[in-house]
């Protein structure tokens, strides 16, 4: 997907010092003078690890969360979280420890910071003591069960559930396995360095012990060159219909909530999730022909059939009546991807590898733009011959968060209580 993140000229420290001796600018270096100059540049310059967009800080603040039209960074991890207690003042609790942690790793603070006893466990898990920020953005979303769950209003917000927050219908196809699928709220971090989104998601979760329990938890990757359209694990550029970052008009109408949703949802939108397993052995056994009739698209150029370049505007009369693009443009329904590729060894069973898409889109209405789209797919693409959707959920992600506010605050507190 189109990453539109300025990439600043760094140089390491190792090519900051052969430049200065080689600047040939009339400094000689004594044996003081370089201890200077390896001071200045220890100051100055970054490691190669920690150079490029790897120091950039995303605001957690602001009118939307971030993590939804934010550039997507190269790694995820997505938890859900079961609600363990039915008392509304232990989940105002979780949600205020929840922002600060938020608050204090997106700009790479430690958690706790400034304090520490010898005989308690560290309030940081520490694994990202000495790394960079990376784009590092947290995005939450809260599943129908966390308004009613069993027919029980465990908070009494259930008046407070946004339109169209339900859990997506039964698929024709689908093998979905409750592991994968639903939870009462949904944490998503994304980072350009792994483990500074591991240490995010940890703590996340170690902060929730006793309040909440992780129903799952799903890493994701996916790296392109920079404002180009990355590929999945198919080998295709996936993203490319996608509106660009930038695009605010185009959000309003696709992604950001409407007018009629309750007021914590100005500025929210809903997170649809599919875990679809992908047959990469099949896959790789199929012929090139295949492959492209399946989405309708040229593999190198990402070109839709007809086409030449990329973004060309697709003329849907020639892709194949079955392919994937051909269905989803069909519908005459935009919605946002920013899902991520996953991994997980081999399947005991097959020996095959356990691989595929976890599908994230972002829309304002799934019941108008999402739902219908993947009853379409489930039936009819033949994209299916390849795939298998095996976990499932619906989250509805509210409006970004103010200085001084905490997640969930709007629906969690107000003049119903
Ligand atoms: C219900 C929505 C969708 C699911 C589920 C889905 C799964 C899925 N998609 C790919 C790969 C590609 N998808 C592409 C385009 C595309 N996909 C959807 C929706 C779903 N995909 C839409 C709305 C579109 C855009 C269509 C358009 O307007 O042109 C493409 C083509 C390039 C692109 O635009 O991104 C690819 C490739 C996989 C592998 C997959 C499940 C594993
Ligand atoms: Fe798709």
């Amino acid at each position: 997907m189109p990453n539109t993140t300025a990439k600043p000229t760094k140089y390491s420290r190792r090519e900051m010092l052969k430049m200065s001796a080689l600047a040939g600018a009339g400094i000689a270096v004594g044996a003081s003078g370089l201890g200077t100059i390896t001071a200045i540049a220890d100051k100055l310059f970054v490691s190669p690890a920690e150079n490029d967009d790897k120091k950039q800080t995303v605001p957690f603040y602001g009118a939307h969360q971030a993590g939804i039209i934010t550039p997507q960074q190269s790694y995820s991890y997505t938890a859900s979280f079961n609600l363990l207690t039915d008392d509304r003042q232990q989940v105002i609790k979780l949600f205020k420890k929840w922002t600060e942690i938020a608050a204090a790793m997106t700009v790479g603070q430690e958690i706790g910071s400034g304090f520490s006893n010898d005989w308690l466990p560290p309030k940081d898990t520490g694994e990202a003591e000495d790394l960079s920020t990376a784009n590092l953005t947290i995005t939450y979303g809260l599943g129908s069960t966390f308004f009613r769950k069993d027919g029980k209003d465990r908070f009494g917000v259930a008046s407070r559930k946004p339109k169209y927050l339900r859990d997506i219908p039964k698929m024709p196809g689908e093998a979905l396995d409750e592991a994968y699928t639903g939870g009462d709220i949904c944490i998503q971090v994304c980072a350009d360095i792994q483990q500074t989104a591991f240490h995010a998601i940890r703590n996340f979760i170690k902060n929730a012990i006793g309040t909440a329990e992780v129903k799952w938890i799903q890493g994701g990757f996916l790296s392109a060159p920079t404002g180009k359209t990355g590929r999945n694990l198919f080998g295709f550029k996936d993203g490319t219909a996608n509106r660009s970052v930038k695009d605010k008009s185009g959000h309003q109408k696709i992604i950001w909530a409407d007018s009629s949703e309750p007021s914590w949802m100005i500025g929210g939108t809903y997170m649809a999730i599919r875990k679809i397993k992908m047959f990469l052995e099949v896959w790789d056994r199929s012929s090139l022909k295949d492959q492209e009739d399946t989405f309708g698209r040229k593999k190198d150029s990402g070109a839709a059939y007809g086409n030449v370049k990329e973004h060309q505007e697709v003329n849907a009369e020639k892709l194949p009546a079955n392919s994937h693009v051909r269905l989803a443009k069909s519908m005459k329904q935009e919605i946002f991807r920013r899902g991520y590729s996953y991994t997980d060894g081999i399947d005991q069973k097959t020996g095959s590898i356990n691989a595929g898409l976890f599908f994230i889109s972002f829309q304002q209405n799934p019941d108008k733009q999402f739902i219908p789209m993947l009853k379409l797919m489930s039936q009819k693409d033949k994209l299916n011959e390849y795939t298998k959707h095996i976990g499932s959920a619906l989250f509805a992600c509210p409006g970004g968060i103010k200085k001084g506010q905490y997640m969930a605050q709007g629906i969690l507190e107000g003049s119903i209580f």
